[in-house]
């Protein structure tokens, strides 16, 4: 039988000094992000947060529960399947795809990023339109724009508290402006509405047995702590092992414990890019519940990622620690480009294998 990892809490930092623009909060983001740091910071009384969070994450069951025919309805193959409904199959781990999420995936700010044709058919995954199911379940555009929207906002905020914690370690000013106005100026942030279908009991499942281990290639991850429904009941947490686990610094697996009302932040690889390895990015994974009597509780979640816009440089240093297969010898891509690239590789094809017509 596994062994039972231990828990830890994340860093908290109270939303009334995060937003307070001039507050030195270089201590927490350090103990938070920072090279030793645990990788997650949670964000404590976002006014209007518990609220949203649950009018959106109990939507998340009704998309599955939608008709098939409704939901092939609002998928979109030409975007990799990174806009509407989703039933994509990641590859995160080695000879291991993810097969038990659904996911609806949309851009909570531009229905329309960009009219410009040319960067839709680069950028597929970014520039395509939203696809909203206004004749089945309408009231999921609102709740999902409402949510990702302020957990933007809130992003936005931590983002400046980063760029000055980076300053003062001595980084001085990135490539460009400040991490925190390339994330304002974005048109393509995207949030991803999760539901993790119920998995058959298994004494031997891995801490990665709902989704696998993986580091997020955007910028900073905003996550919800998930809620858990059997046949469409609310229920508590089914087990204490059930939930989100990361890999810290030194290499051992923690489970987090999250609080339902706290937002919670990670760091991406682009950060860590950025950053020049002052902000760590966030290995972690999913566990399913593996008491006998949860096998039929499912999980839901809502994930933003922050990113650059997508014509934004990325200059990759030499010792870049993620994806070096995706990177050409110049070293210097378009944002948009790099995460293609990233995107193709979870499905295990190169950009050039998935963007070819059907
Ligand atoms: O379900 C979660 O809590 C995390 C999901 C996740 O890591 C992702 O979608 O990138
Ligand atoms: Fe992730």
């Amino acid at each position: 039988m596994q062994q039972q990892q231990p828990s830890v809490r994340a860093v908290t930092i109270p939303f009334a000094d995060l937003k307070d623009r001039g507050k030195d909060l270089g201590g927490f983001i350090e103990e938070g992000f920072g090279p030793q740091g645990l990788g997650i910071v949670s964000i404590a009384g976002v006014p209007g947060y518990p609220e949203l969070r649950k009018r959106l994450l109990r939507l998340a069951p009704r998309i599955v529960s939608l008709p098939d025919d409704v939901k092939k309805q609002l998928e979109d193959p030409d975007s990799r399947y990174h806009f509407g409904w989703s039933r994509v199959e990641e590859k995160f781990e080695s000879e291991r795809w993810d097969t038990a999420k659904g996911s609806y995936f949309a851009n909570p700010v531009f229905d329309v990023p960009t009219t410009d044709d040319e960067l839709v058919t680069r950028y597929p995954s970014y520039c395509r339109p939203n696809i909203w199911p206004k004749d089945h379940l309408p009231e999921l555009e609102i709740a999902f724009k409402g949510l990702g929207k302020l957990m933007l906002e809130v992003g936005l905020m931590l983002a400046h508290h980063c760029d000055r914690y980076v300053i003062q370690r001595g980084v001085g000013q990135y490539i460009g402006e400040s991490l925190e106005k390339t994330l304002a100026r974005s048109r393509c942030p995207k949030g991803r509405l999760l539901y993790y279908f119920p998995k058959s009991f298994s004494k031997q499942d891995e801490v990665s047995s709902w989704c696998g281990w993986h580091t997020d290639y955007g910028f900073l991850t905003g996550l919800t702590c998930g809620l858990f429904t059997r046949k469409s009941e609310e229920v508590p947490c089914p087990d204490i092992g059930t939930g989100l686990y990361v890999r810290t610094r030194d290499n051992q697996v923690v489970k987090v414990t999250l609080v339902d009302d706290e937002l919670v932040y990670q760091i991406g690889e682009t950060a860590e890019i950025l950053s020049r390895g002052h902000l760590c990015a966030t290995p972690h994974c999913v566990k399913a519940p593996s008491s006998e009597d949860a096998s039929d509780v499912g999980r839901s979640t809502f994930v933003l990622f922050i990113q650059p816009n997508w014509d934004e440089p990325l200059k990759l240093p030499s010792e870049i620690r993620y994806h070096q297969e995706c990177i050409p010898p110049t070293r210097t891509l378009a944002y948009g480009e790099y995460s293609e690239r990233v995107l193709a590789s979870f499905s295990g094809k190169s950009v050039e294998q998935t963007l070819m017509p059907q």
